[in-house]
């Protein structure tokens, strides 16, 4: 696409008549840039990208859109905000690819992975080409792509689109994290369908205060659009047990469907039942009811399945088709997963790294567990702090035996990082093992037949990250070495 062709799409905001080059790529990493590629400089939070223009034009960039006059040989555009400029051109340059395809974002602290696959399946069950984009991977059709964050920024993410409408993708579910509302990574996203899971208490780093973190999160509802387009309706599902969906609500035009288990609600559970085996319960919607038997454990998973069933619904999917897709489901990996090696006692690794969903998983495994309740947890470095002693406290509330370790430490000392954890719960009952594959054989050590092992906070992930350092570690992997050595 030529250049001007490319900057027209930011309207009256730019007057550009210099040289007009071909633009093959946008790119915000100089490293990533290719002959005729436009670079776009982004003030980052740890450098400045327009430091990095000058190596771009080295490799090839033919043009760069920055914030201020850059003494370059390639035609230099400046605009007030590049990365609000950057999701404009990612949009207009691969098409405006989310305006040929359904889309469904869904946001909430806890419950966006699961949710997201959940509607993965039941849309493939209905025979169509799905994309996923999330914290584990971009998958379009069956390929699969590693993710650097949850939700990419725009250019990433406009790529990904456009790849999924060359691969014919007729829905597309994806996480939209706070960080990415806030940061305007989803700019230009024409989201057909909004979920909300829940809003606890994660990433204060960032957002400072729970009011600016709602805020963010609100985002995704107030940009669904204020008209009423006959062949593109547009839904907000809410959950109507959590406070924040009245914000939502009211920030949204989009037609409002809630689900809940407590609270009044369009897709209602009642009569839920936990087991070992699963979790059943009576899904009552438009005056029918359905008793639904899942796989999945816990009233947290009800959650996510309501929210799945009803965006479902909105898309136009039958009820039945939709129970049986999600009563097909064993699980998602690093959720609630079970680890088996030929042990007697249950053994789960679960993505738990919010107080929230600590609490929750634990008060799942007290439903079922006959004896001791061990529990390896950490808080991640370079995260919300305040959510260390929470999560300690919630630990030693709902378990016999917490085990403090390590949890992708990254730039911080991971002593501290136990200490913080500490200071929530002193006089209190639970062991400090720093590192994590220790802790993981100390549980299993211990373990008896009747207890249960929870492994939270990493999930499926493969690695740990300390310092700059990115080691293979699998939760999994450790809980199955230990157990064959015990
Ligand atoms: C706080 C935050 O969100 N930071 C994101 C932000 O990084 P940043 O502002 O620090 O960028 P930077 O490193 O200063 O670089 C500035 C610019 O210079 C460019 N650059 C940089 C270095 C270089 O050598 N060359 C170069 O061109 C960069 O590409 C960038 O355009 O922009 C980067 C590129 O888009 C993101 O990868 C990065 O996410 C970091 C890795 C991160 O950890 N983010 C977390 C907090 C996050 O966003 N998490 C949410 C999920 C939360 C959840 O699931 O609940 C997510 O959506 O992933
Ligand atoms: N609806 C829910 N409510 C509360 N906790 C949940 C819910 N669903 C899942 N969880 C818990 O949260 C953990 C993470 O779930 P999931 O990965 O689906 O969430 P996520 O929102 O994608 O998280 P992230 O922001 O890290 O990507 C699960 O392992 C489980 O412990
Ligand atoms: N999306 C979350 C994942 C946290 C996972 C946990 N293992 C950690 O590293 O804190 C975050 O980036 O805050
Ligand atoms: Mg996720």
């Amino acid at each position: 696409m030529k250049l001007h062709t490319l900057l027209s799409y930011l309207h009256a905001l730019v007057k550009y008549e210099g040289d007009n080059p071909d633009i093959t790529s946008i790119e915000n990493d100089n490293r990533k840039v290719k002959d005729g590629s436009l670079f776009v400089c982004i003030q980052g939070y740890t450098v400045d990208g327009h430091e990095f223009a000058k190596s771009a034009v080295d490799n090839g960039a033919s043009a760069i859109l920055a914030e201020r006059p850059l003494d370059l040989p390639v035609p230099v555009i400046v605009v007030r905000d590049t990365k609000r400029a950057m999701a404009v051109l990612a949009d207009a340059f691969y098409g405006h690819p989310t305006q040929k395809l359904r889309l469904i974002g869904i946001t909430g602290t806890n419950g966006k992975t699961t949710t997201s696959h959940l509607l993965e399946k039941i849309f493939g069950d209905q025979q169509q080409t799905t994309g996923l984009i999330g914290t584990m991977y971009t998958k379009i059709a069956d390929q699969t792509y590693e993710t650097k964050n949850t939700t990419p920024d725009s250019v990433t993410l406009q790529q990904a689109f456009h790849q999924m409408i060359e691969a014919n993708v007729d829905t597309a579910i994806m996480e939209v994290s706070s960080h990415a509302l806030e940061l305007g990574r989803v700019h230009g996203c024409d989201y057909d369908i909004a979920v909300f899971t829940n809003l606890t208490q994660d990433h204060l780093d960032f957002h400072k205060t729970m009011e600016h973190y709602k805020q963010a999160k609100s985002l995704l509802f107030s940009q669904l659009g204020n008209t009423y387009i006959e062949n593109r309706p547009k839904y907000a599902v809410l959950n109507a047990d959590d406070e924040a969906a009245g914000d939502f609500i009211k920030a949204t035009a989009a037609t409002v469907v809630t689900y809940g288990i407590d609270k009044p609600a369009d897709v209602v559970a009642k009569d839920i039942h936990i087991s070992a085996k699963g979790t059943a319960f009576t899904l009552v919607f438009a005056n029918e009811e359905r008793r639904v038997q899942l796989q999945l454990m816990g009233k947290f998973s009800v959650y996510n399945v309501l929210a799945a069933i009803s965006a479902a619904l909105c898309a136009g999917v039958d009820l039945d088709a939709s129970i049986q897709s999600i009563e097909e489901v064993k699980g998602v990996s690093g959720r609630f997963e079970l680890v088996s090696a030929g042990q007697a006692f249950p053994v789960i690794v679960d993505y738990a790294h919010t107080p929230d969903s600590l609490e929750n998983v634990l008060k799942t495994v007290q439903e079922f567990a006959e004896k001791k309740i061990f529990v390896v947890v950490g808080c991640g470095g370079d995260r919300d702090k305040t959510k260390r002693p929470l999560m300690a406290k919630i630990a030693c509330q709902f378990a016999t035996l917490p085990i403090f370790t390590s949890d992708n430490p990254r730039s911080e000392n991971p002593s501290q990082i136990l200490r913080d954890m500490e200071a929530g719960v002193a006089g209190q009952l639970y062991k400090v093992i720093e590192d994590r594959r220790e802790a993981i054989a100390y549980a299993v050590s211990q373990a008896e037949a009747g207890d249960v092992i929870v492994i939270a906070g990493k999930g499926h992930e493969t690695y740990q990250l300390i310092g700059d350092q990115v080691l293979h570690f699998d939760d999994r992997e450790e809980a199955k070495k230990a157990i064959l050595n015990k």
